[in-house]
């Protein structure tokens, strides 16, 4: 039975008014560990990251900031590496990229999954191995699968007939050949918000297993001359906790995969079983590591390619969040705390930071749920039920839907929220002609610049002025 919180929030009318799960933490200073990168630790209140307390971060580098913590976002991507060993392993960039990012994978033996010329241009420009580059999208231009062949990336995901004929062309005009992945809907309902599950049949994403446009698809790649026919591609969608419907889209493609060999006669040598590992945003989400996942996927593809009669194929994954997402956190200052009475006498803080859905649209595009911790110092106050808002002209413009923070919380303190390494900074947007925040890396207590903060010269470089 839910109980009544001092704040008269929880259920002073019966009414519940925030997540089922929140509760009023034993001791708000206290660092939920699992949430935050592995070297964040909390002292006096004061939260450091790669040995940098974040006061003296946002001292030199300014406030709001995405702290990127180096060792962290390091030993998750070895971590994916090592635990998927026989497997090759695409960081997949839409997360977050930079030349920066680039080069740590590179050096670190991973392969990048990049989405788009841009994308494309920063894998180039940090010198990334393009033979270990997989080119993806759904409406790729002509210049941009120019570029792609003419760089000579290690394989092109093709998402449409209409991409497999532009395709060709391309190698035909520039004499060359590439490697292709087919992307295949799996027709499976990924338990995740509805904008990011993609393997269900009403979306744009991939050919259809179920009408036989893929392997109608596959038949036209295996045609093409210039075209090297590699395997298979699923990703089911992202932020998926539940295992299940990796297993049965395994299965499905797995299954597409035989039938190409009897039907074609072709032994395709590869398939990608795509990304979309879950992390934990609050104490509610429970991820696994990825030697359980490592070990559940090798699994089911013995097991079916054993059923099949098969040879198992050299198999790919595309982790982005898992990677990045817990390796960052935001650092914002409080400007404003405002309380407002909700129905039934409970009350609560609406604490407004310096950034906002345009540094995090997670929150107001899927409802996404985040955590915050006061950052800067330590509070005697007891906890109070907050909500961290951005200052855009928006009412939907909400960081940390619900939170505990100490009931002193105020102007001029830090607040850090947790795991927005993934989704954050590259769907950061200048709504209100916000500058875009720096990313600043930490390690061995020194911070450097990773992406430095938009300037109004930045801003006002698009505005040609008054004609
Ligand atoms: C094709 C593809 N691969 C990999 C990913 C990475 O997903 P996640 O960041 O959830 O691991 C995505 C995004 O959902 C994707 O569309
Ligand atoms: N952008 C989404 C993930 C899907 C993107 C990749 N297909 C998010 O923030 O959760």
């Amino acid at each position: 039975m839910p109980t009544a919180h001092p704040s008269g929030w929880a259920h002073a009318d019966g009414a519940l008014r925030g997540p089922h799960w929140l509760r009023e933490p034993a001791d708000p200073n206290a660092l939920v560990a699992h949430l935050w990168s592995r070297t964040t630790t909390k002292s006096g209140g004061v939260l450091s990251v790669g040995g940098v307390p974040l006061p003296d971060l946002v001292r030199e580098h300014g406030s709001p900031a995405y702290v990127l913590d180096e060792a962290d976002f390091r030993a998750r991507a070895v971590a994916f590496r090592d635990a998927f060993a026989d497997f090759d392993v695409y960081y997949a960039g839409k997360a977050f990229l930079c030349t920066t990012v680039a080069r740590w994978l590179a050096d670190d033996g991973l392969s990048l999954d990049v989405c788009s010329g841009g994308e494309l241009t920063v894998a180039e420009r940090a010198g990334f191995p393009m033979a270990r580059v997989g080119f993806h999208g759904n409406n790729k231009t002509l210049a941009e699968l120019e570029r792609a062949v003419e760089l000579g990336v290690g394989r092109v995901i093709v998402d449409s007939f209409d991409e497999v004929e532009r395709l060709a062309a391309v190698t035909t005009e520039l004499g060359r050949t590439t490697g292709v992945m087919v992307r295949v809907t799996a027709g499976v309902e990924a338990h995740t918000h509805e904008y990011i599950a993609t393997a269900h049949e009403d979306q744009k994403f991939g050919f259809s297993i179920a009408s036989g446009d893929a392997l109608e698809a596959v038949r036209r790649v295996h045609a093409a001359p210039g075209l090297r026919l590699l395997g298979l591609h699923s990703h089911i969608g992202s932020q998926i906790f539940d295992t299940s419907g990796f297993e049965v889209a395994a299965r499905r493609v797995l299954a597409l995969h035989a039938q190409v060999g009897t039907e074609l006669g072709v032994a395709m040598p590869e398939m990608d079983l795509g990304g979309g590992f879950g992390i934990a945003y609050t104490t509610q989400d429970d991820p696994s590591e990825p030697e359980a996942l490592a070990a559940g996927i090798t699994a089911i593809v013995e097991h079916e390619c054993r059923a099949l009669g098969i040879a198992r194929p050299r198999l790919s994954i595309e982790p982005g969040r898992a990677v990045v997402g817990p390796s960052m956190c935001t650092v914002y200052e409080v400007g404003t705390v405002k309380e407002v009475a909700l129905d039934g006498g409970a009350r609560r803080s609406y604490v407004s930071v310096d950034g906002g859905m345009s540094d995090n649209i997670r929150t107001a595009l899927y409802d996404a749920d985040y955590s915050a911790t006061l950052a800067s110092r330590a509070s005697e106050a007891g906890p109070s039920l907050a909500r961290v808002v951005g200052k855009h002209c928006e009412a939907g413009d909400i960081v940390v839907k619900d939170e505990f923070l100490p009931g002193d919380v105020r102007p001029g303190d830090l607040v850090a929220v947790p795991g927005t390494g993934a989704y954050c900074r590259s769907m950061a947007s200048n709504y209100n002609h916000a500058l875009r925040p720096p990313v600043i890396g930490v390690r061995d207590g020194k911070t450097f610049t990773v992406l430095r903060r938009e300037t109004v010269a930045d801003l006002l470089a698009t505005d040609v002025g008054v004609q």
